[in-house]
C-alpha cells in the first residue's frame, strides 16, 4: 500500500542527522517510495483510512497546513556542550591584577580525605584534575575520568582539538568546566590546564606550578557562574603523579591564591588508599610466603 503521508524519522549518519528514508527511494531524483517502511501514528492511519485512496503524489500536493508537523529534532549533546564553560566565559577583566594575597584575606580551605575521588561522589559534585592541553586523558586519574565520563571526555577532546588545534592550542593556565553530561553521572568536571604537553614533554615543574595558580583562579571564577548548581568540590593531589610535581608545592601555590569574594573557599583533597592498601597486601603476602 502506498502511504501518502510519509513522516521521516531521523537517524544519525556520520554524526549528522539525516531523514531515515524508506527503502527503494532514489535520493537523487526524489522519486517517491513504492514501499514504505515508516511507522505511521494512529492519527495518520486514521486519516488515511478515512480519506479516498489516492496516489502518493496527490497526497503530497495537499496544502502544507494538512501535513503533519515536521519531526522534532531529538535532543542531542549540543545542549550539554553549550553548558561547558572555558576562558571564553570569563569577563575581560576577570582577574584584577591588583588582587594580591594578603594576610587578612581568606585562602582556600582544604579538607583531606582517603579513598577513590570518583567513587560515590555526591550529585552535582565538581571533580577537579590536572590536564595537558592536547585533549589526552591517557593515564593516571585522567584515564579513570575518560572511562567513567565518556561524553565529558568527548567534549573536552573537541575543545582541545577542534575548537583549538596545533596552530591555536588551548592556553596553559586556563581551565575548562565541563557540565554534567554523562547519563547517571551528574558530576561537574574541572580541568586545570597545568601543562601544555604530557609524558616526557610535559612542562617543567616551575611552569606547571605557575599554570596551576592561574588555572585554579579561572576555575573558581567559572564555578562562581554556576555556583548554586555545584555541590562540593573534590580534587586529587594534582600534578603529583604523571606531572611529577610534589604535592606540597602545588598545595602552597593554590593556598596562596587571592580569593575573590564570590569564589568558593573549600576544596576536598582526595588521596587514594591504594598505595597504603598495596603496601599492607604486600606485607601480608610476604608473611604467607614466609610461612
Ligand atoms: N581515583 C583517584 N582518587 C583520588 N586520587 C587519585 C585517583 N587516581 C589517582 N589519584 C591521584 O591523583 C594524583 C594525580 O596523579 P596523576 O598522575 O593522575 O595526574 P597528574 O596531575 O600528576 O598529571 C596529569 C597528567 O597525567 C595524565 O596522564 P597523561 O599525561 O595523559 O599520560 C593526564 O592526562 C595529565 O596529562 C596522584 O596523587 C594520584 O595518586
Amino acid at each position: 500500500m502506498l502511504s501518502g503521508i510519509w513522516k521521516p524519522s531521523l537517524r544519525h549518519l556520520h554524526g549528522r542527522l539525516l531523514p531515515l528514508r524508506p527503502r527503494y527511494i532514489f535520493l537523487t531524483t526524489g522519486r517517491l517510495p513504492v514501499k514504505s517502511t515508516s511507522i505511521m501514528s494512529g492519527q495518520q492511519n486514521a486519516s488515511s483510512a478515512a480519506g479516498p485512496r489516492g496516489t502518493a503524489t496527490s497526497k503530497l500536493k495537499r496544502p502544507s497546513s494538512d501535513l503533519p508537523p515536521p519531526a522534532k529534532k531529538p535532543k542531542t549533546d549540543i545542549a550539554h556542550v553549550r553548558q561547558h564553560l572555558d576562558y571564553g566565559n570569563v569577563p575581560a577583566n576577570w582577574l584584577d591584577a591588583s588582587a594580591q594575597p594578603s594576610t587578612d584575606q581568606p585562602c582556600l580551605q582544604f579538607t583531606y580525605h582517603k579513598g577513590d575521588m570518583l567513587a560515590d561522589a555526591p550529585e552535582d559534585c565538581l571533580l577537579v584534575h590536572a590536564c595537558n592541553t592536547q585533549g589526552v586523558w591517557g593515564s593516571g586519574i585522567a584515564k579513570a575520568f575518560k572511562e567513567q565520563y565518556r561524553k565529558a571526555y568527548a567534549a573536552h577532546r573537541i575543545y582541545c582539538t577542534k575548537k583549538h588545534n596545533i596552530a591555536n592550542p588551548v592556553r596553559t593556565g586556563t581551565a575548562q568546566l565541563l557540565a554534567p553530561c554523562d547519563d547517571n553521572e551528574q558530576h561537574w568536571i574541572g580541568c586545570l590546564f597545568t601543562s601544555a604537553k604530557y609524558g616526557k614533554n610535559k612542562d617543567k615543574p616551575d611552569q606547571i606550578l605557575k599554570n596551576t595558580g592561574r588555572s585554579m583562579q579561572m576555575l573558581l571564577e567559572l564555578v562562581s557562574q554556576v555556583d548554586a548548581k555545584v555541590s562540593n568540590i573534590r580534587m586529587c593531589k594534582i600534578n603529583s603523579g604523571r606531572f611529577g610535581v610534589p604535592w606540597e608545592k602545588t598545595e602552597e601555590v593554590i593556598k596562596g591564591i587571592a580569593l575573590k569574594p564570590h569564589w568558593r573557599t573549600e576544596i576536598e583533597i582526595w588521596e587514594p588508599e591504594e598505595e597504603s592498601q598495596a603496601a599492607t597486601e604486600m606485607h601480608s603476602e610476604g608473611k604467607q610466603h614466609a610461612q
